[in-house]
């Protein structure tokens, strides 16, 4: 029995992101530079030889479009492509559209730090007056999930987990298992949730994990799908580019 390997690929750089904005659900798409990253991520996994029989993404444009240009790039367009709010972003809740940077100056960095990456405290909810709060709970592309009684306001990553971990148990481990390679472009904090579960991370040890936009990563997994030794976030970038990239994300949680 030969091991699985399973690349996952956080959006290129989202238009929120250059404004450093939350985003959560929102529905930004790429920037010009996430668009060329989500480009350079399939010409390194084009260059590295990977062909995938399915993807998955989440529900949102960011994601959707990253993973489209990674197929235009290696030549696999007409692969089945699965699109699910299980793969969402966190939602961000009231924190949505402000700027991370100016609620570091305002609620302390320390505050900013703990509501991005912290396991279990999750952000101000979304309430019903909220700017983006109608636009977000009324899109047409959550018709099928979640249920409108279920409906999230405010997600922490322990929230997120819990309705992206059924999705990879159920869909995405017996794709696994059953030997087809498999694509996976979603977001920072679906991913993470995955990259805790996956690598048995505690809640302290997820809270120094950033992903970067636009480089993906390999998992190689043993048959019980546990990481095989030094087969953990293995990125299709130089290292020095990655633990850049990494800094950056962590930073814009710094007030200006
Ligand atoms: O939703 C967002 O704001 C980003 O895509 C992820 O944000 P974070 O890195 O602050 O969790």
């Amino acid at each position: 029995m030969s091991n699985y390997k399973i690349v996952m690929v956080r959006h290129g750089e989202s238009q929120w992101n250059q404004k450093n904005l939350f985003c959560g659900w929102y529905d930004a798409d790429l920037s010009d530079k996430g668009k060329q990253e989500a480009i350079n991520a399939g010409k390194a996994l084009k260059d590295a030889g990977y062909k995938f029989d399915l993807a998955y993404t989440s529900v949102l444009s960011r994601a959707q479009n990253t993973l489209q240009s990674i197929l235009e790039q290696i030549g696999q367009t007409e692969i089945p492509v699965t699109k699910t709010w299980r793969l969402n972003e966190r939602h961000y809740g009231g924190l949505t559209g402000l700027n991370k940077a100016e609620t570091a100056a305002k609620y302390g960095e320390e505050q900013v730090a703990i509501w991005r990456r912290s396991f279990d405290i999750p952000p101000p909810a979304m309430e019903s007056d909220h700017p983006f709060y109608e636009q977000i709970v009324k899109d047409p592309r959550y018709t099928d999930g979640p249920p409108p009684d279920a409906f999230p306001k405010f997600e922490s990553l322990k929230l997120t987990i819990q309705r992206t971990l059924p999705f990879w148990n159920d869909v995405i481990v017996p794709q696994v298992k059953s030997g087809k390679s498999i694509l996976i472009a979603a977001h920072g904090n679906s991913l993470r949730g995955i990259v805790k579960h996956l690598d048995k991370m505690s809640d302290e040890q997820i809270m120094t994990l950033n992903l970067p936009t636009g480089i993906p990563f390999v998992y190689t997994l043993d048959k019980n799908l546990n990481p095989v030794p030094n087969g953990s976030l293995q990125f299709l970038g130089d290292p020095e580019t990655v633990k850049k990239a990494m800094a950056e994300v962590a930073a814009q949680g710094k007030a200006k």
